[in-house]
């Protein structure tokens, strides 16, 4: 069933000081976190970064994996959760009484040993009621530039998932997801009206595609889409490009970060969703009978 948007403020945290402690990563965040919620206007949903319980980097994963205490197909629970971080988070949530999307964290499926980039969300009660394992792991070599292989240590998710609030439904994917433009389609067809990403993109593809990828896939599906990153780190292992961003239907930019640590607030307004989808209903325009074929398996 669709749900209707409404209008909601959205915080992003481009959380910085991300070091080797998770102690002073979960300190630091449920600090921002709080930060984040005591303004006049308090936000509606709050967003954390890509990684934001672990310096980022394919031998950190292991390291710093905690169980959340999540089997597929079972219901999810915050409160019994021995993770740390789903402690943190669930009750982050509770104090401010506002939405949180916790950026990702690296996963133990305790079962199969499994590790993955996971984000884990909270509705203002501190319940856990949605999770996503990043399904895209980043593996690229640009020679000279960047080589980064998250697949040495992780396993890609294999579901979709979205959550529903009072104001939204609300797609996710984690940062190298959003390459895959699969993902935010077939979000926006089960009603997904806003798209947000953890994000960590680097100095080499964040200059051209940080901000090129989230306007496509705001304008190929009609929704506001953002992605969180941390700050810039220039004396950390892996640099992250910044630039939080929140783009809405029409591919305009609403809210951008710098580099360093910052929080920023987005009006997130109906209007422009309905009169985008109404002004160039390419919903309504797609044909499939000419492109069926489309989802086949043909690598380009
Ligand atoms: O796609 C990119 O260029 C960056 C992706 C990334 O940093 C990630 O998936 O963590």
């Amino acid at each position: 069933m669709s749900l209707r948007l409404k209008p909601f403020t959205l915080a992003l945290i481009q959380l910085g000081n991300i070091g080797p402690s998770k102690a002073d990563n979960l300190k630091h965040a449920r600090e921002m976190i709080l930060k984040a919620a005591s303004v006049d206007r308090k936000p509606d949903l709050v967003v954390l970064p890509e990684c934001f319980n672990s310096p980022y980097g394919h031998v950190h994963f292991p390291v710093y994996a905690e169980n959340i205490g999540y089997s597929p197909g079972k219901p999810y629970s915050a409160p019994e959760s021995k993770s740390e971080s789903v402690q943190m988070l669930s009750s982050a949530a509770k104090e401010t009484g506002t939405w949180l999307i916790g950026g990702s964290i690296p996963e133990r499926d305790l079962t199969s040993n499994k590790v993955y980039n996971t984000c884990t969300v909270y509705n203002p009660k501190g319940d856990l009621v949605a999770i996503h394992r990043k399904i895209h792991l980043f593996d690229i070599d640009i020679p000279g530039k960047i080589k980064f292989k998250e697949s040495e240590t992780l396993t890609g998710g294999t579901k979709l998932s979205s959550f529903d609030t009072e104001f939204a439904r609300i797609g996710l994917g984690i940062c190298y997801d959003i390459r895959f433009p699969e993902l935010a389609m077939i979000a926006a067809r089960q009603g997904c009206q806003v798209l947000i990403y953890p994000g960590a993109f680097n100095l080499t593809t964040g200059p051209l595609h940080w901000e090129l990828l989230q306007r496509s896939r705001a304008v190929d599906n009609q929704v506001f889409m953002s992605m969180c990153s941390p700050a810039r780190d220039l004396s950390a292992g892996y640099h992250a490009w910044g630039h939080s961003m929140v783009v809405d239907p029409m591919g305009k930019v609403v809210a951008t970060a710098g580099e360093d640590e910052e929080i920023i607030y987005a009006n997130i307004d109906t209007g422009i969703f309905e009169e985008t989808r109404r002004g160039i209903p390419v919903g309504t325009q797609r044909r499939f009978d000419v492109y069926k074929d489309v989802a086949q398996n043909v690598p380009i």
